[in-house]
């Protein structure tokens, strides 16, 4: 670095600090457990471990399971606290979250299983004539296999058209029954407009189901104000759930007439009536389908917690102000290195993550990796950053341009 540079450097990062002196969320870092010496930049994949939720875990333990045993299921009865319930707990703290009541969501399984049980209802819904189910050719693996692995159940009835991102707008015609998409490209960070999209679709009589798992907890998301459908997304990207964190199911409240296809006896009005046919319980519980997984669900509840007085338009404004400067910083770096930002410039177009290209990425992440700068290589040659408002400062972005600086110049790439 020149003197020059020096200078420029420790102006840029004193402009930096300001914004950290008047962040209002400032304080949310205290919240959770990190360890020193690491910029974690891959909140979009396994958030970081709140303070609360160790402790949590400990007494569900120890307490519930150990104490309590089979009497937990139950505990409190009338009250609502017993592990019974504790998906419908869940649900209700995360509907603010995504603009849904509490019960339009349903909380357990993967993100996957939850695509197949709203994909399987939304097709139901459609008109017979109907049959494409329209996604994007980049979409997330899971979501494409789902749809074919659902289709091939149909009997391929259905014809799952994969379009480049640029095109889906245009093969929004009578052909389609419902679309299958992510709000949020997980390799380049591309925001779709959803609220506006869902409209274009519901004009054309297409159901939607939209995949949130790099939304929820990312930026505010206003289902019900958008009129979507279904949705679905993870508990341990944004929202902090854990490793395997339960997922998440929403299904419009007009849409609650609609028939369960993956029932269980948890989704049954009365479980323990262990009745012959099911009768669907109230709301998306339906959607429940087995014993819910009670030590996970007990971590993203507590997990849950820290959102409890974030004021989303806050999390958003700070999002876009981290990713703002990690590009700003990142621009003379790319002016001199094969980098290629593939995240767009326009806020309404852009998650929590900023994305670049390099010819040598893999290569690259281990390097950053092993200083301590954790993000993502994603395929064939993506660097991948997530930035998380509740626990980022702007000072960690000038910390990870000033590692991703070095490894780059280290490297020769
Ligand atoms: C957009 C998207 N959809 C689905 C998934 C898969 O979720 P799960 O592994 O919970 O099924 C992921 C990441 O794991 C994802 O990024
Ligand atoms: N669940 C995981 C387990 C292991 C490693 C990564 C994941 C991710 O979630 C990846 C994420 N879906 C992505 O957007 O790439």
């Amino acid at each position: 670095m020149t003197v020059f540079d020096r200078l420029f450097a420790d102006s840029a990062l004193s402009q930096l600090q300001e914004k950290d002196a008047r962040d209002p969320l400032a304080h949310k870092r205290a919240e959770f457990i990190l360890p020193d010496g690491v910029v974690y930049l891959d909140g979009n994949s396994l958030g970081a471990l709140p303070r609360r939720v160790p402790a949590r875990l400990a007494q569900v333990a120890e307490q519930e399971w150990g104490a309590g045993l089979i009497r937990s299921w139950t505990a409190g009865a009338g009250t609502g606290q017993g592990w019974m319930n504790l998906p419908d707990r869940v649900a209700a703290k995360l509907a603010p979250l995504v603009g849904a009541q509490p019960h339009e969501l349903s909380v357990g399984d993967s993100t996957g299983v939850n695509i197949f049980k709203a994909l399987a209802a939304a097709l139901h819904l459609a008109p017979p004539e109907r049959r494409v189910i329209l996604t994007d050719a980049d979409n997330f693996p899971t979501d494409l296999y789902v749809a074919q692995g659902l289709n091939a159940l149909l009997d391929g009835r259905y014809e799952v058209r994969r379009v480049p991102g640029a095109e889906l707008e245009g093969h929004l015609t009578d052909e389609v029954a419902v679309t299958l998409l992510t709000e949020v490209d997980y390799r380049t960070g591309r925001r779709m407009d959803l609220a506006g999209f869902t409209a274009r679709a519901h004009a054309q009589g297409i159901l939607t189901v939209w995949d949130l798992a790099h939304s929820a907890g990312a930026f505010p998301v206003d289902l019900n104000g958008a009129d979507v459908d279904f949705a679905l997304g993870c508990g341990y990207k944004y929202l902090n759930g854990g490793p395997g964190a339960p997922a998440f199911l929403f299904v419009a409240q007009r849409h609650h007439a609609a028939p369960v296809f993956l029932s269980g006896w948890m989704g049954h009005a009365d479980p323990f009536e262990m009745a012959r046919d099911f009768t669907p319980a109230p709301g998306a519980r339906r959607y429940v389908v087995g014993t819910p997984m009670v030590l996970s669900l007990s971590a993203l509840d507590a997990a849950l917690d820290v959102f409890a007085d974030v004021d989303m338009a806050e999390l958003r404004a700070k999002s876009l102000s981290l990713t703002d400067a990690f590009i700003e910083l990142m621009e003379p770096l790319a002016a001199q290195h094969p980098l290629t930002l593939v995240t767009p410039r326009a806020h309404a177009e852009r998650g929590s993550q900023v994305s670049y290209q390099h010819p040598q990425a893999r290569a690259v992440m281990d390097a950053l990796i092993g200083r301590g700068i954790l993000g993502d290589f994603r395929t064939p040659d993506i660097l991948r950053f997530g930035f998380t408002p509740l626990y980022h400062s702007h000072a960690d972005v000038w910390r990870a341009v000033q590692g991703i600086r070095a490894v780059l110049e280290e490297r020769g790439a």
